[in-house]
């Protein structure tokens, strides 16, 4: 964009609220971007330092008002776009034709129908724009503390900001009003409005490293240090007097909001086989009323009638083949149905989808927080013992204070708000298991470096350590967070005991994850099977690592280190295992489901056994069915890539492998796929068995042996371990075989797949979430048939 600065008369046009801008250079119209493209996230920290008042003038002509505003449009407009339907126009026709016949009865029902579906129709939409316009409007700050560098600070109208400002974050929060790199101190955000999950997520200041040549990518990698428009930021957190700043990446209708709501408003027309059906079905309607027409003629003309009458009849028969009222009814069945849905706690910001719900043939579920519970009650923890594992200890308060106990303690991103502790449901279970108390102690930091921002304890008197010369209380800081992400499937903290020099890292997530960053000497010998047989029993398993780290890592260094250099080489410490109970209402609705023929998927970023258990538990797979794992491994140095079929629960003599791509060329048949063994074979003939695959296996196959893919998916009900993007692309993969696909999640991980899907249906306490076309306020499935229906 500088250099349509430097040009005063530039082109520009605007299309959907976006801007396109003619480039000299490469002759054609380009979309005008923010700093959300091709800039390297190095830059960020030496390029954007405020601009001057000049400086921001010229950018807000380039990229216009930072706002997102709903049009409301008026009775008028709506009545023009609205009556200009082709099927009102031959409703028009109907009725004058009718009229010159003298038949008035029957018209003026037509007449009074129409009216009062118009009128109907025409306050329904502008009752649903102006419900969109507050929601979009909803909380918007004004005014905002800019950088104009040199340590002037100004405040500004955030209508005026533009990408490149360098904003303040306000102490007690803000709701945000642009996308914003965060560069110092961190910030507690509830993005429910965007993804529909209300849990406070912690926002991490981007790396400072000025070597790498990493480009900045706000959607996908470096989510977890931007801001997002329409997010409420609840805290800001740092050191001492030090400001928040942020930097504007995107403004206005670019920004992730501004996106979802352009979404809303231009729906992608959708290739839906309903609309082609219904045009071929008025074509045959109209190939029957010429045959009758034909006939008409001829026979009027043989009796000699006149003209009138014989294009009055011949007309008319065109208007009985064809029905005028269709319009009206198909416009008040859709508002109905919508009033319907509102009355059973479903609001739908997309209307036209509803029409779609009724062809639902696959739904796709999220697990954690959607068929299961989402405040998962502590089973039990297992630590290690001289690499052994111990037995389950049910109260982690009977531990002895150490690594398991403190990592339980420190490794989590709770946080107080308003006296009360909140964060992520399994964090918060994790944590008040262990009857420590967690402190946040704002300014006063004296007692460890100056910076740190929380400390945890045990309440218990024994619990004090007593050294050599004084009594020091156990107290453990938290010197640094590494947010949990679904994409590494883990977290960490950088802790600091009061009284060490040393710094420790503690790290959780999932077990497959934390034990390929341990030391393989540290993992007890029968890791694997222990894993197994909680996993295999349905319990959510989330293993703990930990490591001391270099004593020279200073406060400084601890701030800037890479997550990768130093979440490596971890001592494993054990693992917590959590009940996964259904809900009450996740059975009969799957039955219900399966009765009517409609293909239920589970989609789980959670490991492979857990879901299949509670696959099976909800009976998305019934007891006589089998379940095969397909395992693929990419190719390596001496193997091509390989795909791996074996039963989930049976011993593995029924194992089949298939390499190479002729091979593969051979599997494409189920017979021959299968054909290889025997219990395969029967399984077949039976039909009575699910595909169940990982991520990684689901990656692997949709590159290395594509063609499979669409037979997998066809029978594949269990996906586990998936990332949020693969869970979008099961629902593409669904919707190319053909199904009108469903989803129903909970948010966050699943934001990308509930846009995607036809009908996405977020269970989310927040009223209505730009982050599906519905939003059902009652946390369980039980809205899926509702909807359907
Ligand atoms: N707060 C957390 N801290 C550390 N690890 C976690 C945390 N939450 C989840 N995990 C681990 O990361 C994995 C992936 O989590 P993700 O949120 O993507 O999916 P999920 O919650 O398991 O399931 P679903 O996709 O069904 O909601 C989990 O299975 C768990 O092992």
């Amino acid at each position: 964009f500088f250099f349509l600065f430097q040009r005063p008369h530039t082109r520009f046009f605007v299309h959907q609220y976006l801007r396109y801008f003619w480039s000299h250079e490469e002759r054609a119209f380009k979309l005008l971007v923010g700093l959300d493209k091709g800039t390297k996230c190095s830059e960020f920290h030496s390029e954007f330092h405020g601009y001057s008042e000049l400086e921001q003038r010229q950018k807000l002509k380039i990229f216009g008002c930072n706002e997102i505003v709903v049009e409301v449009k008026s009775y008028f407009k709506l009545l023009v776009e609205e009556v200009l339907n082709p099927f009102y126009i031959f409703q028009l026709f109907s009725v004058i034709l009718w009229m010159c016949d003298d038949y008035y009865y029957y018209a003026g029902c037509i007449i009074l129908i129409s009216v009062i579906s118009i009128v109907v129709s025409l306050y329904e939409t502008k009752k649903q724009s102006i419900t969109l316009r507050d929601m979009v409007a909803s909380h918007e700050v004004n005014v905002m503390t800019v950088s104009r560098g040199d340590g002037v600070f100004e405040e500004l109208p955030t209508s005026k900001l533009v990408p490149g400002d360098v904003v303040v974050i306000p102490q007690h929060g803000c709701m945000m009003s642009c996308d914003a790199v965060l560069l110092v101190g961190n910030c507690i955000v509830n993005e429910s409005m965007l993804t529909g999950e209300s849990v406070p997520v912690t926002k991490t200041p981007l790396p400072n490293q000025s070597d790498s040549d990493e480009v900045f990518s706000p959607d996908d990698v470096h989510k977890r240090y931007t801001l997002f428009c329409g997010t409420q930021v609840i805290q800001t957190r740092y050191y001492g007097a030090g400001k928040v700043t942020a930097v504007v990446v995107r403004t206005g209708y670019s920004t992730t909001k501004g996106e979802l709501v352009r979404a809303i408003l231009f729906p992608k027309p959708m290739d839906f086989k309903f609309y082609q059906d219904a045009i071929r079905f008025v074509q045959v309607l109209f190939l029957i009323a010429s045959i009758g027409m034909i006939y008409n003629i001829a026979t009027f003309l043989s009796r000699g009638e006149s003209a009138q009458r014989i294009i009055l009849r011949t007309l008319d028969i065109v208007t009985i083949c064809v029905p005028p009222a269709l319009p009206a009814a198909m416009t008040v069945g859709t508002i109905y149905a919508q009033n319907r849905l509102k009355k059973a706690g479903i609001f739908c910001i997309s209307p036209p989808r509803i029409n779609m719900c009724g062809k639902l043939k696959c739904i796709c579920f999220d697990k954690t927080g959607t068929l299961t519970e989402d405040g998962l009650d502590l089973f039990g923890v297992v630590p290690l013992q001289e690499n052994r594992f111990l037995h389950v200890v049910q109260h982690p308060t009977d531990l002895p204070i150490g690594p398991f106990l403190t990592a339980m303690a420190t490794c989590h991103s709770l946080t107080m708000i308003e006296g009360e502790l909140k964060g992520d449901p399994l964090d918060l279970k994790m944590f008040e298991s262990t009857n420590w108390l967690l402190e946040e102690p704002g300014q006063d930091t004296s007692k460890f470096d100056i910076m740190v921002p929380t400390i945890v304890k045990p309440i218990t008197k024994e619990s004090y350590y007593s050294g050599d010369t004084d009594k020091i209380a156990f107290e453990v800081g938290i010197v640094r967070q590494f947010v949990f992400t679904s994409a590494l499937q883990r977290m960490s903290v950088i802790t600091r005991t009061l009284g060490n020099t040393q710094m420790d890292l503690y790290c959780k997530g999932a077990p497959e994850k934390v034990a390929s960053l341990c030391k393989q000497e540290t993992l007890p010998e029968d890791y694997s099977d222990v894993l197994h047989r909680f996993t295999m029993k349905g319990f959510r398993v989330i293993a703990l690592g930990w490591r001391q780290l270099d004593p020279k890592l200073n406060w400084h260094h601890a701030m800037r280190v890479q997550r990768e250099n130093i979440e490596c080489e971890l001592t494993f410490l054990g693992l917590i295992i959590m009940q996964n109970s259904l809900k009450p209402e996740t059975t009969p609705v799957i039955r219900q489901l399966k009765a009517a023929n409609i293909r239920v998927v589970m989609a789980t970023g959670d490991n492979m056994h857990t879901a299949i258990s509670v696959a099976r538990d909800c009976a998305m797979v019934d007891e006589e069915e089998k379940v095969i794992m397909v395992k693929a491994s990419p190719p390596s140095k001496n193997s091509e890539a390989v795909i791996h079929w074996e039963y989930a629960e049976v011993n593995l003599d029924n194992e089949l492998t298939v390499s190479t791509a002729e091979e593969s060329d051979a599997v494409s048949d189920h017979y021959k796929l299968l054909g290889n063994s025997y219990h395969a074979l029967n399984i077949v003939r039976a039909d009575a068995y699910h595909f169940a695959l990982d991520g990684r296996s689901f990656g692997v196959v949709r590159q290395y042996f594509p063609e499979l893919l669409p037979k997998i998916c066809v029978k594949g009900t269990i996906f586990a371990r998936m990332s949020p993007d693969q869970k979008g692309q099961l629902i593409e993969q669904l919707q190319d075989l053909g199904y009108v696909v469903g989803m129903c999640g909970d948010g966050a991980n699943d934001c990308g797949a509930l846009k995607t899907a036809h009908a996405g249906i977020s269970l989310s306490e927040a009223e209505a979430s730009v982050a599906s076309p519905f939003t059902s306020k009652t946390p369980n499935i039980e809205c899926v048939p509702t909807v359907i229906r």
